[in-house]
Order: C-alpha cells, then sequence, then structure tokens
C-alpha cells in the first residue's frame, strides 16, 4: 500500500496483532460491487487490521470476491449476493462501511439521490441492527446529512441505537481539503491535516483554515476560494466524469482510511482521531461532523469545533439552517415509512 494512511495501519497493525485484546477484525461493506464499494474492498484486502472481509451487494458480489481472494493477504474474503444473505454478510461485524445507493449525474444535488438512497440506508441500518447491532458502522450513502439520521432513527426503532457507533464518512472532505491546501501551501499535502465540519454537501462542509496544521497564512480572498473549492470537489468531480458517476477512488481512499481508523481505535490504539458527521450536542444541529477521539466503543471524545474566525463563523451561520433542514427530511422519512 504507497499511502501514508494506508502504510501507518499496516506498521501499527503488526504492532497491535502482538498487544491487542482483539486480534480477530470482521469488517463488511455493503455496496461492495459498485464504484467505491470494490476500489475500497481492495484497499481494506491489503490491510492486516482484517481478518475477515464480507462483501455484500445486490449484484456481482461473487466475482468481486473471487477476484480480491487470490490477492496475497491473509484476510478472508467473503461474497453475499441479494438480501437473502444480507444478515449472514452482517452476522457479527465489527465495522460495517455502506457505500451502497445512487451516485449524482451532473446537474443533479445530493438531495436528488434520497428517494433512491434512504431506503436502501434504512434497510441495510435495520439489518446491521439486528445482526451486529455493537457494530460501528460508517456511512457513505448520499446525502450523508440526512442518511445518518435515517439510520440513526431505524436503530432506535429498534431500540439497539448507540449513536456513539454510527458514523457519516465525511472524510473525503478532510482529503480533499489536505491535498488542495498543501498544493496551494506548497507543502506535503501528506503532511497536512485540516479539520472539516458541519456536514456533507455544499454551504455544511466547513474546512477550518485557521485551525490547520501545519499553519497556513493566506490572503482573505484566497482562503474564500480554497473554502468553495472544497465546498463544490464533489461536484468538480461529477462534471469531470460527465454521466459517469461521482468520486470514486478518492472515496474508496478516504473510506479505507476511515474503517482503518475505527479498526485501529478499536485494537486499542491511542489518539486515533478522524472527522466525522455524528450526533452531536456541539451546536444546534443535532448531527455535526467534528474531530472525534475514537476508542473501543466508537466515539470516545467529541473534540468539539475549536475557535472559529469571523469567517469561519459566518460557514457556520449558513451551515446550521442547512444542515437543521437535511436532518429533519431524514428523520421524516423514517416516521413516515
Ligand atoms: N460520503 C461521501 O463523501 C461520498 C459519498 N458518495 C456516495 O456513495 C454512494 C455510492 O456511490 P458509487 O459507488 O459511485 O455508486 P455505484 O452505483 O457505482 O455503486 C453503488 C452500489 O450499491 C449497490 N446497491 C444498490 N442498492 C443496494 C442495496 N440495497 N444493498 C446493497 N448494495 C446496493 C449497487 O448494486 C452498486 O454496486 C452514492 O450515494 C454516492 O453519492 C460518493 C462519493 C463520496
Ligand atoms: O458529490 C457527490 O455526489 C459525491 C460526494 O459526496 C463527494 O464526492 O463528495
Amino acid at each position: 500500500m504507497f499511502s501514508r494512511v494506508l502504510r501507518t495501519a499496516a506498521h501499527q497493525g503488526a504492532k497491535s496483532f502482538s498487544t491487542s485484546q482483539q486480534n480477530n477484525v470482521k469488517v463488511a461493506v455493503c455496496g461492495a460491487s459498485g464504484g467505491i464499494g470494490q476500489p475500497l474492498s481492495l484497499l481494506l484486502k491489503q490491510s492486516p487490521l482484517i481478518t475477515e472481509l464480507s462483501l455484500y451487494d445486490i449484484v456481482h458480489t461473487p466475482g468481486v470476491a473471487a477476484d480480491l481472494s487470490h490477492i496475497d493477504t491473509a484476510s478472508k474474503v467473503v461474497g453475499y449476493n441479494g438480501p437473502e444473505n444480507l444478515e449472514k454478510a452482517l452476522k457479527d461485524a465489527d465495522v460495517v462501511i455502506i457505500p451502497a445507493g445512487v451516485p449524482r449525474k451532473p446537474g443533479m444535488t445530493r438531495d436528488d439521490l434520497f428517494n433512491t438512497n434512504a431506503s436502501i440506508v434504512r434497510d441495510l441500518a435495520i439489518a446491521c441492527g439486528k445482526a451486529c447491532p455493537k457494530a460501528l458502522v460508517g456511512i457513505i450513502s448520499n446525502p450523508v446529512n440526512s442518511t445518518v439520521p435515517i439510520a440513526s432513527e431505524a436503530l432506535a426503532k429498534l431500540g439497539v441505537l448507540d449513536p456513539k457507533r454510527i458514523f457519516g464518512v465525511s472524510t473525503l472532505d478532510v482529503v480533499r481539503a489536505n491535498a488542495f491546501i498543501g498544493e496551494a501551501a506548497g507543502v506535503d499535502p501528506a503532511k497536512v491535516n485540516l479539520p472539516v465540519i458541519g456536514g456533507h454537501s455544499g454551504v455544511t462542509i466547513m474546512p477550518l483554515l485557521s485551525q490547520c496544521k501545519p499553519a497556513v497564512n493566506f490572503p482573505a480572498d484566497k482562503v474564500k476560494a480554497l473554502t468553495e473549492r472544497i465546498q463544490e470537489a464533489g461536484t468538480e468531480v461529477v462534471k469531470a466524469k460527465a454521466g459517469a458517476g461521482s468520486a470514486t477512488l478518492s472515496m474508496a481512499y478516504a473510506g479505507a482510511r476511515f474503517a482503518i481508523s475505527l479498526i485501529r481505535a478499536i485494537k486499542g490504539e491511542q489518539n486515533v482521531v478522524e472527522c466525522a458527521y455524528v450526533r452531536s450536542d456541539v451546536t444546534e444541529a443535532k448531527y455535526f461532523s467534528t474531530p472525534l477521539l475514537l476508542g473501543k466503543n466508537g466515539i470516545e471524545k467529541n473534540l468539539g469545533i475549536g475557535s472559529l474566525n469571523a469567517f469561519e463563523q459566518e460557514l457556520l451561520a449558513k451551515a446550521i439552517p442547512e444542515l437543521k433542514k437535511n436532518i429533519q427530511t431524514g428523520e421524516d422519512f423514517i416516521n413516515k415509512n
């Protein structure tokens, strides 16, 4: 594996095998045959932290699983096809990553995916609640601002909701922010760490350039331009792909980084921090992305938003009403369906 994140994880994985309490880790990918699911599964297959990789989709999983199972790493790969095999796929999973559902085409917003993806995420969440209620669940399916409330409410209805275990995967926003800021500042992007808080669409995506490490110092117009590029980066890819979908490869990288961070925390590693969109009381929005200290049971501590400068306060003022609306849409769906 060539990336900093996954290389580090591999090293740490080797270390944890001798010291950690939990050696066996089952990861399920739901939507494993898709544009994100396949490269995500490929990246996960390279991690020595995973003992079983369970690949679920409504199509093509036997082929994807057969293909990946020929890679000479230790994890066992099993494919499960179709809803009748869903609970088997999820049984006793420690981590479930969900990239199932339709992607955008040019001219669409993420909210335009709601009608199709809401019920997909609801049904997958219900299956998780039945088959692996203690799993840490990362939801990639859009619109994340609404699908996370949907999954949470579906689990609450089953009586198994633990909000510390449900995450909207917003890691791609952080990965992009690191890439764009690194490029603009002439710094290796792999050394940039920029928190992105809020939600995962348009104005709800709030990169906090004032908290960037290493510190960066751009003029106000450049901060505005970089912020807008990070907010619209998904649309940049949708336009460039011209009808062939949205970000898949960078999302697979980001999804693997997030999944591996969850596993490192499960295995007892300290100081694992990722931003993710979770149930939150940090702002007026019931769900909000912030840096999170991860532990064996998911969120160990919400690290909050830190101090925002005047520009970032304005971003927050624009994000909150949109987030509240998106969250309400998700909750209304579950209440009616
Ligand atoms: N959170 C984020 O940052 C990002 C989220 N996304 C979202 O991820 C989702 C997936 O995108 P792609 O992989 O490009 O789409 P895709 O269409 O290539 O793949 C989706 C896969 O989901 C499967 N699927 C559909 N219904 C299913 C069900 N009920 N159970 C299990 N699998 C099911 C399909 O068979 C397909 O293999 C989209 O909603 C997209 O908007 C995409 C990029 C970034
Ligand atoms: O833009 C999209 O539709 C997919 C996505 O969430 C992203 O790339 O950030």
